[in-house]
């Protein structure tokens, strides 16, 4: 049977004793059972207590079983039917199924358990329906919203937003912590809107030496500046009827940001080194995990620009406000994770994703890929336990959501144990032997203890930044772009 909550049957029949009787077999077998002595109550009962499997008797006094039958498919589709007829009645039971019924009984019946098979069958095919249209529910949101994954309420706030602010040419604010899936935001404004097949152009800020911003967003004459031997072309040229992507928008230098406000006021940009104006046309989407009116109030940021930016504003949320969404974002890392390794998918075991579910993912989306990846390289067999998670994840204690006892996985025994630590009030745990260092050839020992140790290390500076990637770059005493270069090589195993 059926292994989910108890299949809820409605009989009809007129015959007061085979009522009975039938509600005693399937009653005894666990259904839930409610009876009607005849289609009237039947379909008050429907309305009132949705079965989810109808066994009705084809010939009843007042409103007969077709009548029935009808009235149910026509106002509760989704509800199965099962028709008793009599044994000679074969063209009737046919006639049943050809109307919607999903089965037929055929009276005397052969076995009590025939019975309960039958109502077992017709609510499995229910629930398998069912199923069916939730996951193409999600896939169609999926679809409809490029590579981002999560169905849960947040989530649907922000692909109503994405929808909306689509076809505006307004420019974007994307705000939400590191990791969230900020930049996927971005790219499914841009996939949905006209300028769908026109460039989309990212941009880390962050990332680009302060000197050479308005060279690499505006481009430079030749000789504009020492090394500028030949003219190039900017961003915003080369986005020209596409968008740009302006990640990190909060780290960009006082003065290009002058530059900036212009070019997204009057559509105008001028090269460095150059008097003459162009005019592009280009949709600003920007993004920042920091705090742009602290950086107004510090001189940093321009407020003018900060007001152009924020007309539209979209906050994606940190990952710990939509537990439910690390499901689905889950099985959808483990799919490309089986995809890019060739290697056949992994489950999960229900107590390693209660584990995945109750950790707090300071790091969100990108640290849950990040554990997801450990997960799937450790574990042994085709099903992923809770030992093979990162240690962090592993205890994920309920209270890690108020941001108290988060661990940072020890990274091996021996010699690199010292590595390991330890954030919060709560004492070390020990260090966590997941794979055996000595085992291995040197070179492939080397590779994973400093993979292990960049993990722990970037996981352990992340949480004590609650997840700002910037304040941890400055705790690590790397600049930006560096740390950020370590958190991607920790991503991609290079
Ligand atoms: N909803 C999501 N569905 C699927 N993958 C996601 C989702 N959100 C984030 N990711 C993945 O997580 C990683 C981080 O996402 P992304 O780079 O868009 O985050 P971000 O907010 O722009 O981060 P940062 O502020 O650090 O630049 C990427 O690998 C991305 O594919």
């Amino acid at each position: 049977m059926t292994d989910e909550a108890m299949v809820r049957v409605l009989i009809v029949d007129d015959e007061a004793g085979l009522r009975r009787s039938l509600a005693r077999i399937l009653s005894a077998r666990g259904f839930a059972v409610e009876m009607a002595e005849d289609g009237d109550r039947a379909i008050e009962i429907l309305e009132q207590n949705e079965p989810e499997v109808i066994l009705c008797d084809l010939m009843m006094p007042k409103m007969g079983g077709f009548e029935v039958l009808e009235h149910t498919k026509r106002t509760h589709p989704h509800v199965e039917f099962v028709m008793m007829t009599a044994h000679a009645d074969v063209d009737s039971a046919v006639a049943a199924v050809k109307s919607g019924a999903y089965d037929f009984l055929t009276k005397p019946f052969a076995s009590n358990d025939a019975v309960a098979l039958a109502i077992t069958k017709a609510a499995d095919h229910k629930r398998l329906v069912e199923r069916a249209a939730r996951l193409e529910e999600r896939l169609v949101a999926h679809e409809r919203f490029g590579e981002l994954v999560g169905t849960s309420s947040k989530m649907q706030a922000v692909y109503r937003l994405i929808e909306g602010v689509a076809s505006a040419t307004s420019t974007v604010l994307i705000l939400g912590e590191s990791g969230t899936g900020k930049e996927l935001v971005a790219r499914a404004i841009h996939q949905h809107s006209a300028r769908a097949d026109r460039p989309f152009v990212p941009v880390n800020c962050a990332a680009i030496p302060k000197e050479l911003v308005e060279s690499e967003l505006f481009g430079h004459v030749r000789g504009a500046f020492t090394g500028a031997q030949s003219a190039r072309t900017g961003l915003f040229e080369a986005g020209n009827s596409g968008t740009l992507f302006l990640d990190e928008v909060g780290d960009l230098p006082l003065a290009a940001q002058v530059k900036l406000l212009r070019a997204l006021q009057d559509g105008e940009i001028k090269r460095v080194g150059s008097d003459e104006t162009r005019f592009v046309d280009v949709r600003v989407l920007a993004a920042t995990n920091v705090d742009l009116q602290q950086r107004i109030a510090e001189g940093t940021f321009r407020r003018d620009l900060y007001y152009r930016l924020n007309v539209i504003p979209i906050h994606v949320p940190p990952l710990r406000e939509r537990e439910d969404d690390i499901v689905l974002l889950t099985h959808h890392v483990l799919q490309k994770l089986a995809r890019r390794m060739g290697r056949a998918p992994k489950r999960v075991s229900a107590e390693a994703m209660e584990a995945l579910r109750a950790y707090a993912w300071p790091g969100n989306v990108r640290e849950l890929e990040h554990a997801v990846e450990h997960a799937f390289v450790l574990a042994q067999g085709e099903r992923i336990e809770l030992g093979d998670l990162p240690q962090m994840a592993q205890q994920a204690p309920s209270s890690s959501r108020e941001g108290r006892d988060i661990h940072v996985a020890g990274v091996a025994e021996g010699p690199l144990a010292g590595l390991s630590g330890v954030a919060g009030p709560t004492e070390a745990p020990a260090p966590h032997v997941r794979f055996d260092l000595f085992a291995l050839p040197y070179a492939e020992a080397k590779r994973r203890a400093m993979k292990a140790f960049d993990d722990g290390y970037v996981r352990e500076v992340l949480s004590r930044s609650g997840g700002n990637l910037s304040a941890a770059a400055r705790h690590a005493g790397l600049d930006r772009s560096n740390f950020r270069r370590i958190v991607k090589r920790r991503k991609t195993g290079e």
